[in-house]
């Protein structure tokens, strides 16, 4: 009732004064808590980012949040509190105790936030295997699985050579136009090519059409960095009230990603016409020879799953490809080392095969090094951890609903993991190293992760 009669007795600006300082107040109350009662409070950080997520949500939106943590992690050791409620690890053993499945407790899950589902055309969520909770996930995965075997992976060279040929010809031709190429956006061509193929049954025709780009793959890579942004704005309740109103001035990102779920539809049914072919390679084709009940999925997860397929293996593919390209060009010794390697190795094209090209030890290191120090997913995937009470992660006790997780950029430049880590060095992968990189830690290199919700790519 005092309060009250005290708040009648305010004008308008001592009250805006008073609600200011009690949001000021409780905002400091809330960081002193972080910092000194919160159960994450003994582990190491820095304290802004240790008080509040604003700064990492600061960081991530300028992409420099895996830049912040490494140094974060050279400044305070392998574990280090990046947000409130979170930790980054950079140790080896912390891979499979934060993603991996172990006997004695639960499978850590996906932190929902960071993995909004799909929704088609229809307006009908339907989830992706990347976004599915886990056992709609083993489902999948099971499913998916068949195009991904070893077997499979080895019948795919035909197309993976086709596509490696056509690149050859029209990056040949585009040089006698004009001899400044962007690889890149070539690697993009390519990579979108073939994973659409692969997933669609049908490719973007962005290299037949000597290097021309499509909106699918604009849409993607441009939905890249937004998501990335949107995500972080889903943190603050506040803000994602204000997602309908910032929608109106993104129309023509939104139009985009319509016209692209459309256009996934469109080529998955055309596939899904076409029927089970003997001989052909796509996932479809997979999927349509099973006749087994178990093994069904209806239209929305097929078009979910096929677009989730394209965006997962091409950009991620293609920027492995232009790292190769790009510390190749800044080693010349190195260039010169892998180019006699192939070139003693194969007489004819014929014998580049999946498997012959895993027998070159040093192009090998060259890709492992690239995967090292320019990693296509610099960022830390989260999890929650989900086992009652807790669990140990690389020997330290972390509570329950504790996000965690590994940025890929920097554990694998942690001076800790690796001897002169900023530096392109692909000897320190071979089987008989120099002496120098004895205590590499190579296992902490988990570009594709592992556990169950890992690359299904990989191979
Ligand atoms: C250099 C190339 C690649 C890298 C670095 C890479 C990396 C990754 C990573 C880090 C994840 C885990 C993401 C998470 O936890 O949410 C992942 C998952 C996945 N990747 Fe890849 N990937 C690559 C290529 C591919 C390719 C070629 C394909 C398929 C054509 C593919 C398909 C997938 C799928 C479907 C998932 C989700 C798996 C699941 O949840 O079960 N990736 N990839």
């Amino acid at each position: 009732m005092e309060v009250l009669t005290l708040f009648q007795k305010m004008g308008p600006l001592e009250t805006a004064v008073f609600l200011t300082a009690m949001y000021l107040l409780l905002t400091l109350t809330y960081g002193l808590y972080n910092l000194y009662l919160h159960p994450l409070s003994r582990y190491p950080g820095p304290p802004l980012y240790s008080a509040y997520r604003l700064p990492y949500v600061i960081a991530n939106i300028r992409g420099r949040l895996p830049h912040r943590v490494l140094h974060m992690h050279r400044a305070y050791g392998p574990v280090v509190r990046i947000a409130p409620n979170e930790l980054a690890f950079a140790s080896p053993d912390a891979w499979h105790d934060i993603y991996g499945l172990q006997s004695g407790r639960v499978q850590n899950k996906k932190d929902e936030a960071a993995y909004t589902p799909g929704a088609n055309d229809d307006g009908r969520e339907a989830k992706g295997i990347v976004n599915a909770d886990d056992a709609q996930h083993a489902r999948l995965r099971r499913i998916y699985g068949q195009a991904f075997t070893p077997r499979a992976v080895e019948g795919l060279g035909e197309m993976v050579c086709k596509y490696a040929d056509l690149l050859v010809e029209q990056l040949s031709r585009a040089i006698e136009r004009d001899d400044v190429q962007d690889l890149s956006a070539w690697f993009n061509y390519t990579t979108f090519d073939l994973t659409g193929e692969f997933s669609f049954g049908e490719a973007f025709h962005c290299l037949e059409g000597g290097g021309k780009s499509h909106f699918f793959l604009e849409t993607v890579l441009g939905g890249v960095v937004v998501g990335c942004q949107v995500w972080q704005l889903e943190r603050y309740r506040l803000l994602t009230m204000l997602q309908p109103v910032l929608a109106r001035f993104a129309g023509e990102a939104m139009e985009k990603q319509e016209m692209m779920g459309r256009y996934t539809q469109k080529l998955v049914d055309r596939r899904l016409e076409e029927g089970y072919q003997v001989g052909r390679k796509d996932v479809l084709n997979y999927l349509l020879q099973s006749k087994k009940e178990e093994d069904q999925l209806d239209r929305p997860e097929l078009y979910e799953n096929a677009l989730t397929l394209v965006v997962a293996g091409s950009e991620t593919t293609a920027t492995l490809l232009s790292g190769v390209v790009y510390y190749l060009c800044r080693h010349p010794d190195v260039l010169e080392k892998a180019q006699k390697e192939v070139r003693k190795a194969f007489e004819k094209d014929s014998e580049i095969t999946p498997a012959s090209v895993n027998e070159l030890e040093y192009m090998i290191a060259v890709l492992s090094e690239t995967l090292r120090i320019f990693p296509p997913s610099g960022f830390g995937f989260p999890r929650l951890i989900s086992s009652k009470g807790g669990q140990s992660v690389a020997g330290g006790w972390v509570p329950e609903g504790t996000r965690c997780s590994i940025f890929h950029h920097a554990a694998y430049r942690y001076d800790e993991n690796f001897a002169r880590p900023e530096e392109f060095i692909p000897e320190r992968w071979l089987v008989i190293a120099p002496s120098e990189f004895k205590d590499d830690k190579r296992e902490v290199v988990q570009p594709f992760m592992v556990g169950p919700r890992g690359c299904i790519g990989k191979g």
